[in-house]
């Protein structure tokens, strides 16, 4: 049997054993138990895809149902993980089998406009129309260099916790939080299970995941989820803190963890993965360029249902304008759309008059969240401006004002 030729079937519960096994392998760590007992828990057997060579797993690919926070509001999306080929099986054709079976079964299926992942490379996904759709800042700070501002008279009170024991207080900020910022997703109790999952094997020599909890005059109004590591250098300390993620719903409390994290004692350097790009730190230290900010992606957005999709979001400033889509996936989407849409309501119909815009499926992702620029996208040659005008006028409506960003990876 050729590769191209191996069925793709649905997964059934008990195959979540040998896929999540598979998958470890393919990402070239073991099965950790209580890391695997958290992914069992979100794992949704159908909707997810396994291929078999004989008894063997060669490819998977999964989906998680949750809600999705975009410019306006909340709306369901795909949450697309666990992709793998077996190095055995590679570049014969069955990821992109599998991804054609995937998006034509969230289309039909008709419950979530667009689908969402993390890539683990980014060339791996244009082809199937995601685009990138928001990046992330990536802190490596040297913690010795940079002074906060001092701190208000009644900046509120710190403590330190064991995050498990915490996670109604950080879901009550989470999900304040969670309404305004495009890109983050909902999570229930299977979520915090998988995201404060903490098995020693997998934290690198450091401590386990500590919680600093800021309590406002109303409250818990803020976390920060990090872990330090001991290091000691021939001129003294140089200990490292490593912070998962700072979630806040007050300026105050954002300022306290962070003065806090920036200078917990014997520490010098202080590494984040997921700071958002206007993430407020960079506004914050005296010394930026200390804070080592990098640049790279975050979510990928592939829309799979156009109207619905661009009915679901929000615009910053009203908007009407037609679009000429081309989509060789899910040939459904390819035509011309009349988005009509602002702050408060957006609707989307098939059009009949000429197109102000031209462009591929995929760079409607990369606006789908606000977080790239029209102009941007136009000035790569990848969108048209059919009708003079018209990217000055709908560029800052597909915009938002606040940059897309992104939580755990799932
Ligand atoms: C959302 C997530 O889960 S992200 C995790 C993704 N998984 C991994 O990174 C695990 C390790 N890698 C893999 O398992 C595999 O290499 C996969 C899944 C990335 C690709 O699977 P394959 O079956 O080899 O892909 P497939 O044969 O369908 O390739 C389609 C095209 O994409 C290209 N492609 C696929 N993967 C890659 C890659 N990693 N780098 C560059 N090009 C790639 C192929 O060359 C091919 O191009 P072509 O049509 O021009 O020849």
């Amino acid at each position: 049997m050729t590769t191209s030729s191996l069925p793709i079937e649905t997964a059934r519960a008990e195959d979540f054993g040998e896929m999540n096994g598979f998958l470890n392998s393919l990402f070239h760590h073991g099965v950790e138990p209580e890391a695997h007992e958290a992914e069992r828990a979100i794992f949704e057997p159908e909707r997810a895809l396994v291929v078999r060579d004989g008894a063997d797993v060669v490819a998977t690919t999964a989906t998680f149902t949750r809600e999705l926070t975009v410019p306006g509001g909340g709306m369901p999306a795909a949450h697309v993980s666990m992709v793998g080929v077996a190095p055995t099986h590679r570049r014969r054709g069955l990821l992109t089998a599998m991804m054609r079976r995937q998006l034509r079964e969230i289309h039909d299926a008709g419950r979530e406009p667009v689908a969402v992942l993390w890539a683990s490379e980014g060339r791996i996904y244009p082809r199937f129309g995601y685009g990138l759709a928001s990046q992330r800042v990536l802190i490596t700070a040297e913690t010795a260099e940079l002074r906060m501002p001092a701190p208000a008279p009644d900046e509120g009170r710190l403590r330190l916790d064991r995050p498990a024991d915490r996670q109604p207080d950080l879901a009550r900020v989470y999900d304040r939080a969670r309404a305004g910022r495009p890109g983050w997703s909902a999570r229930d109790d299977r979520w915090w299970r998988y995201v404060l999952v903490d098995p020693e094997s997998q934290r690198g020599g450091a401590t386990e995941r500590r919680v600093v909890l800021h309590e406002g005059p109303d409250g818990i109004d803020g976390y920060g989820l990090f872990r330090t590591k001991a290091e000691w250098g021939s001129t003294g300390p140089k200990s490292t803190t490593t912070v998962d993620e700072v979630v806040t719903t007050s300026p105050v409390a954002y300022q306290a963890i962070w003065r806090m994290l920036l200078s917990i004692d014997l520490t010098r350097q202080l590494s984040w993965g997921r700071a958002a790009e206007d993430e407020p730190l960079l506004r914050l230290v005296d010394e930026p360029r200390r804070l080592g900010p990098q640049l790279i992606d975050a979510l990928w957005v592939r829309v799979v249902d156009v109207p619905a999709a661009l009915a679901a979001r929000r615009y910053a400033t009203d908007v009407d304008v037609v679009i000429e889509v081309t989509d060789e996936l899910l040939p459904e989407n390819t035509g011309r759309w009349r988005l009509r849409g602002g702050p408060k309501t957006a609707v989307c119909t098939p059009a009949s008059g000429p197109a102000d815009l031209a462009c591929d499926v995929r760079c409607l992702g990369e606006l789908f969240l606000g977080g790239a620029k029209l102009t941007a996208l136009a000035d790569a040659g990848r969108v048209r401006e059919l009708h003079p005008g018209a990217l000055a006028s709908a560029g800052p409506a597909f915009a938002w004002h606040r940059a897309a960003s992104a939580m755990e990876v799932f």
